[in-house]
């Protein structure tokens, strides 16, 4: 079900701190226009903890129209670490969502068997797949290889963004092994040549509202087997992602986003603080001069 690059947007404010949902739609039609395969609404990248339940209601209804209009995939994030109020807002989620990306529970700690009996109750009762978000630096929560291959057999668990900080021996021995439609997506954008490189299917990257079109030729390169220019696009692209998340995401991606005319403002909202000048020109020079 999951391919390719999909973006997880950023949520542009407007002078008065509103949401300004014609960016989001302008910059959704962008990034679909550069072949990214599909978006995801209300991500970290999305500032989700800040939106109030009616801003996060327009930012899902602008997705929604887009993807329909484009025939592209749109999954949602959701974060929780209550199992029966993550299933509710599953529950709840509007018609034209096409998966749920669920955070492992962060800062509680179940242990592995509670994370595989949290996901296996959500994945019964979910109208729409889930792809589960595994980053333990975040989350506090360690998932190994047997246990996201476990969870991989239920038919309405799709994926797994993952995002452990690395390639590790867990990395290596699920994409060694990976149950039939279960797919993984890179969400640590510095390593998201080496994921596919080992057979990840793609990526849900913020990094990509730059250079959209990039990684969709990254992704496209290891899945050809042209390993050289493969290896030639993945080195300049974690050099420009590595620019991108030298201050918290996604404070220099809004910075460069408001630079290039895309969204109206940097803005981000606290407990978040704008990226520094210095660290959105960085960016900047890199994206323009990537050996720099
Ligand atoms: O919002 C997301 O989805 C992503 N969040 C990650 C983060 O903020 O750490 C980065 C990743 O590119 C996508």
């Amino acid at each position: 079900m999951f391919r390719g690059i999909h973006v997880p947007l950023v949520t542009p404010f407007d002078s008065s701190g509103a949401v300004a949902v014609d960016a989001i739609e302008k910059l959704a039609h962008h990034v679909l226009d550069q072949g990214a395969a599909g978006l995801v609404a209300l991500g970290t990248t999305g500032e989700v903890a800040a939106l109030d339940p009616a801003e996060r209601a327009q930012v899902i209804e602008v997705c929604a129209r887009v993807c329909e209009e484009r025939s592209a995939l749109l999954t949602v994030g959701l974060t929780g670490n209550d199992t029966r109020s993550t299933a509710r807002a599953l529950r709840e989620l509007p018609s034209g969502v096409h998966a749920a990306l669920v955070t492992v529970p962060y800062f509680l700690r179940p242990g592995e068997r509670g994370v595989i009996a949290h996901f296996e109750a959500l994945a019964e009762e979910s109208p729409v797949p889930l792809i589960i978000y595994h980053i333990p630096y975040r989350t506090g929560q360690a998932v190994g290889a047997g246990a996201l291959r476990r969870l991989g057999r239920h038919p309405n668990i799709a994926g797994v963004k993952y995002a452990v900080g690395g390639i590790d021996q867990d990395t290596v021995e699920l994409l060694g092994d990976l149950p039939e439609g279960f797919d993984v997506m890179g969400g640590d954008d510095a390593f998201v040549s080496p994921l596919l490189a080992l057979g990840a299917a793609g990526g849900i990257l913020a990094s990509a509202h730059l250079e959209t079109r990039s990684f969709v030729d990254l992704a496209d390169a290891w899945r050809a087997g042209d390993v050289e220019r493969a290896r030639q696009l993945g080195s300049r692209l974690a050099r420009l992602s590595a620019a991108l998340f030298a201050e918290p995401n996604p404070t220099v991606i809004k910075g460069v986003l408001h630079a290039q005319g895309l969204i109206p403002t940097p803005d981000v909202r606290l407990p978040l603080v704008p990226a520094t000048s210095e660290a959105v020109s960085q960016a900047r020079l890199v994206a323009v001069h990537p050996g720099e």
